[in-house]
């Protein structure tokens, strides 16, 4: 059984705490300038500002240095006038893929020389060398040296006497000394450890070389243009993707002789029986040892929690099994005819919200556990408990397939007509919610003694009237849901942790697309590279894991600092757009106060939870039909469906649910409350 580490360590209570600014790493607010501010003055390579002369010259108006401090700038007046002389170059007409490569090599050498030549001296000879990086720098520094001209020195490389090959030396030195030349505050050097392998000019963005890491620093000129509503916005990507990895081909190789991969997280109101329900099932396919159950039956006799025996096979923690209750995604793995199942195991107390949303979004399908017993099936359904609000969230994030587990029917003395009551209540809530009729299944069963799990019942109470499917079945039954294999690669990380051996373990689910051992991958927004080293799933290693995979990813080249829980990994010729507003269309749960512009929300995306403000109601919809009611409402109510903007204090990853349907969706929550549930129809800014 496996755990979803660092969800246990969130205090939930302190969803609003001010530490949440800083989930994504550091914030331009520490350097006390506003973050706009420093959007309009910092240059960040990254997004789509090509070169620094090109951003200076965007940025005239940028004030020019006072004459004291012309003085003080005496030693570095040549570089001055390099940089003025880059600032007026003009590139040459190019196609984007040339013009890309040229940028970027010039980007690297200008990492190295500094501002000491100017941008067309560097661009000629890019130019002349046909790209190549180590020959340009050569001939760049071989003529600085001949320029009696130049009298200063390249400003981070000291002392270096410049010969033929200097650029490699040069390189090996810029490896573990250089800093970036301007300050880019989200982006933090990584030094590239192997000099024979080090990543160079444009190249950094091929797939098609095992080029190692490079930090953010060296991330190329991809468009991660925050404004890009497009996930395919970027100008190098048509040119240079040439990843011609056949994704269906590999697909049936790696994976045409297995069965089928289905994720199901089990949902229900806090005391359902879901932890027994699944440890029985567990049991009865022989996926659990019986010394291991014995010892479960010793220890819970011990403790007088004989009932909770089955419940410890997931339930694995001494806090979990002292309080009986689950309190984070307890996860197993079984098979059925057709099937391999992960499970799972979503805590049903409303304190742990998060972590059921966490398991949610990595399942493919859910099961519903309800208890029969009289008075504790209501308790559950009614406002304010479980049953509703799970059911709600599965449905918001995708999962459209739902087993109802009517459980504890051994509290009814197995009675059809207290089955059918809560089967009735239950058909129009869910028809309500979203859920097609002919995708949901009904089973009575009881977790407890075990029947209608594996077998078909011998109750007869329950033979009388019940000759349908036993659970197994109605798992084994389930649709497997399409894979977005042919898409961009994107991965959410739920889980940072120390591997064994070098690097850094992520783990998470491949959203779409498939990565393999070796892969370079983007990891956004603090548009770091990494590389991966290993993948595994459930402790076993694999060489390509596709979309729908939950794996665990070792990373290298990038420190592990500059990497967080609700980050996403991507191909780095296709990366998510990073953005700051967004767009949705979201339908209103049941609140107590209507919501109205300025509205403070937690989005829930993925792993990742961030503050975000209501900015925008655009419009009040229908719900069936999604006609526009009223334009610009003053607030929204319970049950309504709207369009509305919402803004963050920092990008965040997403992508718009029309291109991806796996990352375009989201929930909005309020003190532990959730409120909405959307999807993202735009990528504004
Ligand atoms: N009579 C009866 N009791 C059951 C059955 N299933 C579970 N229980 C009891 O219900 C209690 C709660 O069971 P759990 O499996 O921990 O419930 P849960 O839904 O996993 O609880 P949380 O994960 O904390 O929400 C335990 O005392 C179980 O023994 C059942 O089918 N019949």
């Amino acid at each position: 059984m496996s755990r979803h580490r660092a969800i246990r360590s969130m205090n939930y209570n302190e969803e609003y705490d001010e530490d949440d600014d800083y989930a994504y790493g550091h914030s331009v607010e520490d350097e006390c300038i506003s973050p706009t501010d420093a959007q309009q003055w910092i240059y960040d390579r990254a997004k789509g500002q090509q070169s620094i002369s090109e951003f200076l010259a965007k940025n005239r108006d940028i004030e020019e240095e006072d004459d004291d401090d012309l003085d003080e700038a005496n030693q570095t007046a040549n570089s001055s006038l390099h940089r003025r002389d880059s600032e007026c170059y003009q590139l040459p007409e190019l196609n984007d893929e040339d013009r890309a490569r040229l940028l970027s090599c010039m980007e690297e050498i200008r990492n190295i020389v500094g501002d000491s030549i100017n941008d067309k001296q560097i661009a000629e000879a890019v130019m002349k060398n046909e790209y190549d990086f180590n020959k340009a720098l050569d001939e760049v520094l071989n003529q600085s040296t001949k320029d009696t001209s130049i009298k200063t020195a390249p400003r981070r490389v000291n002392d270096t006497p410049i010969e033929k090959g200097i650029g490699e030396r040069l390189l090996e030195k810029s490896e573990k000394t250089l800093k970036p030349a301007i300050p880019e505050p989200t982006i933090l050097i990584t030094p590239v450890s192997n000099k024979t392998n080090v990543t160079r000019g444009f190249d950094i963005n091929s797939p098609r070389l095992q080029s190692p890491i490079t930090s953010g620093r060296n991330t190329p000129e991809i468009s991660l243009n925050d404004n890009d509503s497009s996930s395919t916005g970027n100008k190098i990507k048509s040119s240079i993707t040439n990843f011609n990895r056949n994704a269906n081909e590999l697909f049936n190789k790696e994976r045409g002789d297995n069965k089928q991969h289905i994720h199901m997280v089990v949902i229900g109101h806090v005391d359902a029986g879901k932890s027994t329900l699944m440890g029985h099932l567990l049991c009865d396919t022989g996926n659990i040892p019986q010394r291991v159950m014995h010892k479960h039956e010793q220890e819970s006799k011990k403790m007088g929690k004989q009932s909770f025996m089955y419940a410890w096979v997931l339930d694995e923690t001494g806090e979990e099994r002292a309080r009986g209750i689950t309190m984070d995604v307890g996860s197993s793995r079984f098979e059925t005819n057709t099937k391999q199942v992960t499970l799972l195991d979503a805590p049903g107390h409303k304190d742990f919200i998060p972590n059921m949303i966490s398991g949610a979004n990595q399942a493919d399908v859910a099961l519903l556990v309800v208890d029969a017993t009289r008075g504790e099936f209501e308790t559950g359904f009614e406002q304010g408990g479980q049953t509703r609000e799970h059911a709600l969230l599965v449905r918001s994030l995708g999962v459209n397939q739902l087993g109802v587990v009517v459980n504890k029917l051994d509290t009814v003395g197995w009675s059809k007509e207290r089955f059918d009551e809560i089967k009735k209540k239950l058909q129009s809530f869910l028809k309500q919610a979203g859920f097609k009729e002919s995708d949901v299944v009904y089973i009575p069963c009881s977790g407890l003694t075990g029947e209608n799990l594996v077998k078909p019942p011998t109750e007869q109470e329950l033979t009388k009237w019940y000759n349908g499917p036993t659970l197994l079945t109605v798992i084994d039954n389930f649709k497997t849901p399409e894979r977005s294999i042919n898409k961009p690669f994107r991965m959410s990380v739920s889980d940072i942790f120390k591997g064994t051996g070098s690097g850094f373990c992520v783990s998470g689910r491949i959203e779409t697309g498939l990565l393999c051992v070796n892969d370079k991958v983007l990891v956004c927004p603090s548009k770091e590279q990494a590389q991966v080293k290993n993948i595994t799933i459930d402790d076993l290693a694999y060489q390509t894991v596709f979309a729908g995979d939950q794996v665990s990813v070792t990373l290298s080249g990038i420190d592990a600092t500059n990497i967080s829980i609700g980050y996403i990994l991507c191909d780095i010729n296709n990366p998510i757009p990073l953005t700051t507003r967004i767009r949705l269309r979201i339908i209103v749960f049941n609140i107590k106060v209507p919501i109205t512009i300025g509205y403070p929300v937690l989005l829930h995306h993925q792993s990742l939870i961030e503050p975000a403000t209501i900015v925008k109601l655009k419009a009040h919809l229908h719900k069936g039909t999604g006609e526009i009611i009223k334009k610009n409402p003053r607030c929204l109510g319970n049950n309504s469906c709207a369009q509305v903007d919402i803004e963050f204090q920092r990008s965040i990853c997403v992508e718009k649910y029309a291109d991806f349907k796996e990352l375009g969706r989201v929930m909005l929550r309020v003190n532990g409350v959730t409120i909405a549930a959307g999807l993202i129809t735009d990528i504004l800014k």
